[in-house]
């Protein structure tokens, strides 16, 4: 089971942002490349522990969620909302604060309104900054959140997404150390 998304995770390379380990990866950075199978892979299996025809968007956060995200839009034809790290001075456009490990930022929500069922797709959970802070402002419109989906998980902020009642599922969670990765747990196993 996600055999592509362990070995690749397990070749990542590692660099310093400060004093955090951060693993390069095609599904958290683009780079080197991203290949198709390796999306279509993540898709099929996210399409298997979440129900789609419960929603109607699925919520992720420019840059690196949006392939995962556009493949399972592609999949089941549920429409997709990017959080931007730009305004758009749109009416009824939300701001919110990130944080993550390594930078902060501005993120800015559009084309979400009071009552939408939404499901939320990320490439990584690290600090749990970004989502914890998505996961506020939506409850604050009236969103429901139905999941939170990560294709990576990495430390404990994990924990702090469930303090908002939401568990969230995450495919693949690993060590980062910094001579590289480490797989720790594939959803579903024990
Ligand atoms: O759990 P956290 O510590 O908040 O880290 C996770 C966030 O960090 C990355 O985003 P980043 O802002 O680096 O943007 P990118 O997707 O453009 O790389 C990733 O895509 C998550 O959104
Ligand atoms: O170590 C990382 N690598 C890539 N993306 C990330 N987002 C949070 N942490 C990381």
């Amino acid at each position: 089971m996600l055999e592509r998304l362990k070995s690749s995770l397990i070749n990542s390379p590692v660099i310093k942002r400060g004093e955090y380990n951060y693993f390069i990866h095609p599904i958290s950075d683009g780079v080197p490349s991203i290949d198709p199978r390796l999306v279509e892979e993540i898709a099929d299996f996210i399409l298997t522990i979440t129900d789609m025809e419960e929603v109607d968007t699925v919520v992720t956060i420019e840059a690196m969620g949006i392939p995962v995200a556009i493949a399972l839009s592609l999949k089941t034809g549920v429409p997709l909302t990017i959080i931007r790290k730009r305004p758009y001075y749109l009416e009824g456009e939300v701001e919110l604060s990130q944080s993550t490990g390594y930078s902060k930022g501005v993120l800015y929500i559009n084309g979400l309104k009071k009552g939408d069922r939404v499901i939320i797709v990320d490439d990584v959970i690290s600090t749990g900054g970004t989502l914890v802070a998505l996961i506020k402002a939506l409850k604050n419109m009236g969103v429901e959140v139905v999941d939170v989906i990560s294709v990576i998980g990495r430390g404990t902020g994990y924990l702090q997404i469930k303090e908002h009642g939401v568990e969230p599922k995450i495919l693949v969670t690993i060590d980062v150390g910094e001579k590289g990765v480490e797989i720790k747990n594939v959803f579903g196993d024990k």
